[in-house]
């Protein structure tokens, strides 16, 4: 039986006091997509993320995953259900090797410390997996580094691989490539763009030559609303998205 992964949401909001960081937001996110969302600084782009993986509770509307209803569900059992996000190195396995991390990873998905007499068992195969894990990410070679010790663009790659490591359907990234080196940024997504495709991934970036080599869909946010929604071809023709970034490049 295939389940169905659509992310969908329906007038998702967020407010604080008076303040509104998202409004009305309804999206639907395609299985197998590589959807970005754009939007100036500001623009509640993290917001809706965070509505999205449960971090924040929204002040009005829905998300939907396959159909459930998924609005209260914790975030551990989203991750449980197939959507994940990455989250920073530095704050999960600090001064362990790639290997030793990624297997950490898969070892909690699978449940093996709550078993500790099965872990030895089954360490061969956690490792035989974290190993294939690695080597679509293009991580082989640093299997035994040091995570801190990497360049920021392997880190990012070893962020993704943990957050892959949970078997998601559902990867979201937070500006992926913020803060590293533009060859490194290249070279990380070329690395995402050869994911599986089951895998649907929903990202946040700035940088219009990624956003447009890598998606295949693009929303853009402003002031916390839908401004619009397209290919990348539409988008990039899209008088209104124009209007939006030449403001911003003139305040900038
Ligand atoms: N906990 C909070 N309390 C009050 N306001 C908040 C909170 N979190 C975010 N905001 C505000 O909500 C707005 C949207 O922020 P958000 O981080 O979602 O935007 P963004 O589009 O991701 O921006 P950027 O591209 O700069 O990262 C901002 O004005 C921000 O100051």
């Amino acid at each position: 039986m295939s389940q169905d992964f659509t992310l969908r949401t329906e007038g998702l909001g967020k407010q604080w006091g008076a303040f509104v960081a998202n409004s009305d937001i309804n999206l639907s996110f395609t299985p197998g997509a590589r959807h970005a969302l754009i939007g100036p600084n500001g623009a509640g782009k993290t917001t809706f993320i965070n509505l999205l993986t449960g971090a924040l509770a929204p002040s009005s509307g829905k998300v939907f995953l396959g159909g459930q209803d998924i609005t209260h569900m914790p975030q551990h059992q989203r991750v449980h259900s197939g959507m994940t996000r990455t989250f920073q190195l530095n704050t999960l396995f600090a001064g362990l090797t790639v290997l030793e991390s990624v297997a950490l990873a898969i070892s909690e998905r699978r449940g093996l410390q709550r078993v500790w007499w099965q872990t030895v068992a089954k360490r061969a195969d956690v490792i035989d997996e974290a190993m294939a894990l690695l080597a679509t990410l293009k991580l082989s070679d640093q299997a035994n580094s040091v995570t801190h010790s990497m360049a920021y663009g392997k880190q990012r790659l070893v962020e993704i691989a943990l957050a892959l490591a949970t078997k998601p359907r559902i990867l979201l990234l937070d500006e992926p490539a913020a803060g590293i080196p533009q060859a490194e940024s290249k070279e990380l997504f070329a690395v995402l763009a050869q994911l599986p495709r089951e895998v649907t991934v929903l990202f946040i970036e700035h940088d219009m030559g990624l956003v447009f080599r890598f998606a295949d869909r693009i929303t853009v946010l402003v002031g916390g609303k839908v401004l619009t929604e397209g290919t990348p071809a539409e988008i990039a023709a899209d008088p209104r998205v124009k209007e939006v970034y030449l403001g911003e490049a003139e305040h900038g």
